[in-house]
């Protein structure tokens, strides 16, 4: 049995604590088990009974807040007949965030894999509806991750928007596009002047913490992830402040904060929710009041993406969280296994109502 203690570090992101966690914190087994934690973890069976019901009390004490919080952000699973009713004659447009949405978190950023489930549902959902995927990773690690071909994809925190091949030349023959490598549609990259800066910084980083164990940098293209989930409590100051001092360099970048990682990113007004309109305007959407963007994401970005289909004013923004938090998000989903039961569920809607149970995507037909 194992319980997430929410024991995270210094200020780089620390839930609250209850008063049930600090008389834990105090108990000698937690404080053995803690010492050998991987990731956060306490594995309780090795805690004495008094531990053990201080750590039942406390999973008590979350459940319930977790509970409270649901009636605010109801389940999507228990809503989704609600949201498929409404969107009878209507035109729903999915967006994914992947990290923490599609792949549960894992330590080793290289090894966030989707498993073949959720590609499926992915790929279902896909059929009938047309889908994004929206990442702060850069575009071509996550559809390295996803390997769909039918997708839009706009990784660097949407700032590097592609479409599947051909969709869009195909009907927009105004449309000047350039093809990546894999003659894939780039439609928009609004930070491609900062790409020479990005690899210098890139560098600079690297050789600053190079000497701090389990830190690591990741190239996102147009942003950088620098984690910390593998570093020791007593280094995070230390590698806040190496980072923060090669950015005094860069003015035109700045921070942005996601789970234990730094993410570093161009200074410029476009995010997940500047992306997410884009793909609707690309797909002639924009300004049509039947359209239902359905956008599922568990990171602070997200909520720029929620924040636009709020204003919209239609639309399902969804959060993955299984711990209650601040959101613009109007749903919830506890983790990917609901998120894949969700998309399950609404694949088998899109093909129940699709003519025939014929694809309706229009880059599938194209496909087809
Ligand atoms: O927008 P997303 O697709 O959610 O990407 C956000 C960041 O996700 C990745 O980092 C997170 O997931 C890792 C793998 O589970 C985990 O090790 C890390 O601690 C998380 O922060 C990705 O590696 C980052 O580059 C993205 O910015």
């Amino acid at each position: 049995m194992f319980l997430d203690t929410g024991v995270a570090r210094t200020k780089f992101s620390r839930p609250n604590q209850t008063p049930w966690i600090r008389r834990l914190r105090c108990c000698p087994c937690y404080l053995f088990r803690r010492k050998h934690r991987r990731n956060g973890f306490v594995n309780c069976g090795f805690l004495s009974p008094v531990s053990r019901s201080l750590v039942d009390a406390l999973r008590n004490d979350r459940e319930a807040a977790y509970r409270s919080w649901l009636e605010k952000r109801p389940s999507a699973l228990k809503t989704i007949d609600c949201m498929l009713k409404a969107a009878k004659g209507k035109k729903i447009v999915v967006f994914l965030d992947y990290d923490g949405t599609l792949s549960p978190i894992v330590d080793n950023p290289d090894r966030a894999f989707m498993t073949r489930k959720m590609r499926e549902a992915v790929k279902q959902v896909s059929k009938y509806f047309p889908t994004a995927i929206i990442s702060g990773r850069s575009t071509d690690k996550v559809k390295e991750f996803v390997r769909l071909q039918n997708l839009y994809y706009a990784g660097s925190h949407g700032m590097d928007i592609m479409a599947p091949k051909e969709s869009v030349s195909s009907w927009n023959s105004h449309a000047h596009l350039t093809l990546d490598r894999k003659g894939n549609e780039v439609l928009f990259q609004p930070a491609k002047k900062f790409l020479p800066m990005i690899q210098e910084m890139i560098a600079r980083i690297q050789k600053e913490i190079v000497k701090i164990q389990g830190a690591r940098v990741e190239d996102n293209k147009f942003c950088v992830s620098v984690h910390y989930r593998q570093v020791k409590e007593e280094d995070l100051e230390m590698l806040e402040q190496k980072v923060v001092s090669v950015l005094q360099d860069y003015p035109d970048f700045r921070i942005t904060r996601g789970k234990m990682v730094i993410e570093i990113r161009p200074s410029i007004e476009w995010n997940k929710g500047s992306a997410l309109e884009y793909l609707l305007e690309t797909l002639g959407l924009k300004d049509s009041s039947d359209v239902l963007p359905l956008y599922i994401g568990d990171d602070r970005t997200d909520e720029d993406a929620f924040e636009v289909i709020r204003k919209r004013g239609q639309g399902y923004p969804i959060i993955v969280s299984s711990i209650p938090k601040e959101t613009r998000a109007l749903h919830s989903l506890r983790d990917p296994s609901q998120v894949l039961a969700f998309l399950e569920r609404l694949a088998r809607w899109g093909k129940a109502s699709s003519p025939s149970g014929r694809c309706s995507n229009r880059i599938c037909a194209l496909a087809d």
